[in-house]
């Protein structure tokens, strides 16, 4: 297995991941072929997720601690917090209607989390099976999962926004979900002025928006997290059918949003990206274009998934640094 450290977040200053080898875990999330809920191994919270084919290499992610562990389970979630920065992780086990569970083990992590001091979750990940499937009373599994994701930061929402997200197809049947948060790094969320924001697309995309910034930084933390993105202008999907073309309005889309961040001289530069493919036929398409035009210091890695809209094709996301 591959392993793919994820950066580090600290507040005091942004740090490259060959400057924190040997610092212990915080989470290790396990992109493989199974999907379970969040253990605790050795001290370490884990989290299995489905996102792997038979023949694709799985990775690891980990995310480095900045002090000593504490992990703590409650119900279906579990947390892993080191004074400074928090990972919470849970999995909902397949259900014939999304939103109430959903509902519960969102509010059950964010409840932990405001309990622990970890008030701002600035990204998040759901991994979702089924996604473009319908529930048993035939809406969208995907449209089922953000009505139950809305209704629980429906309370936030009013306080501080909704963090950077990533809302992406799996190879399970459940859902597989995990956040970060910081103690007191302020979380900025940014927006991309070629799409409509995503808590602001009309009802035709479902009951209630998907609850999710662009990208967010964390004040001292030098590092800018991009949502996924895809192949969206305005609210609409463009290209549709079209790989090529969907590339390129994802990687214009990715390069806005390091442009709308540009709050000094100081640009940002692309640091990881992960990269979702529908299609497997597609894939080496995919992968020539990310070399070519969203070159990072480290090897992409790739997933053949489902995306949240059944006409996408492809989509990105990123940590960047400056
Ligand atoms: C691709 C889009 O949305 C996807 C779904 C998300 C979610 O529901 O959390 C977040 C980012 C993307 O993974 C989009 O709407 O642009």
């Amino acid at each position: 297995m591959q392993t793919f450290v994820a950066p580090m977040f600290s507040i005091d200053e942004g740090s490259l991941p060959s400057e924190i080898i040997g610092v212990s875990p915080l989470a290790r999330i396990y992109y493989g072929q199974t999907e379970a809920g969040p253990r605790v191994i050795d001290g370490v919270l884990e989290l299995p997720v489905h996102m792997v084919t038979d023949g694709t290499a799985g990775f690891i992610e980990t995310w480095h601690a900045t002090g000593n562990v504490t992990v703590v389970i409650r119900g279906s979630v579990a947390v892993a917090h080191d004074g400074q920065q928090l990972v919470c992780a849970g999995f909902v086990p397949r259900h014939g209607r999304w939103a109430d569970a959903i509902r519960q083990a969102y509010a059950q992590g964010i409840a932990l989390a405001d309990e622990l001091g970890y008030a701002n979750i600035f990204r998040m990940w759901n991994m979702i099976g089924h996604i473009n499937e319908t529930n048993q009373d035939g809406l969208e599994v995907y449209r089922d999962f953000c009505v139950g994701r809305a209704e629980a930061f429906d309370v936030r929402k009013m306080i501080d926004g909704v963090p950077s997200a990533t809302g992406i197809g799996s190879r399970g049947d459940g859902i597989s979900f995990y956040f970060l948060a910081t103690r007191s790094g302020r979380i900025t969320n940014l927006e991309n002025p070629n799409q409509v924001p995503a808590f602001e697309y009309p009802d035709d995309y479902g009951p209630r928006p998907p609850s999710f910034a662009r990208a967010s930084t964390i004040d001292g933390a030098d590092k800018l997290f991009i949502s996924g993105t895809a192949s969206i202008l305005g609210h609409r999907t463009m290209h549709v059918g079209n790989i090529e073309k969907q590339l390129e309005t994802t990687r214009d889309n990715l390069q806005a949003l390091l442009r709308a961040s540009e709050d000094d001289e100081r640009g940002w530069q692309l640091e990881h990206v992960k990269v979702y493919v529908r299609h497997s036929r597609d894939l080496e398409t995919v992968r020539r274009f990310v070399e070519q035009n969203l070159p990072t210091p480290t090897p992409p890695v790739y997933m053949n998934v489902a995306i949240c809209r059944s006409d996408l094709l492809v989509e990105i996301e990123g940590v960047a640094r400056r």
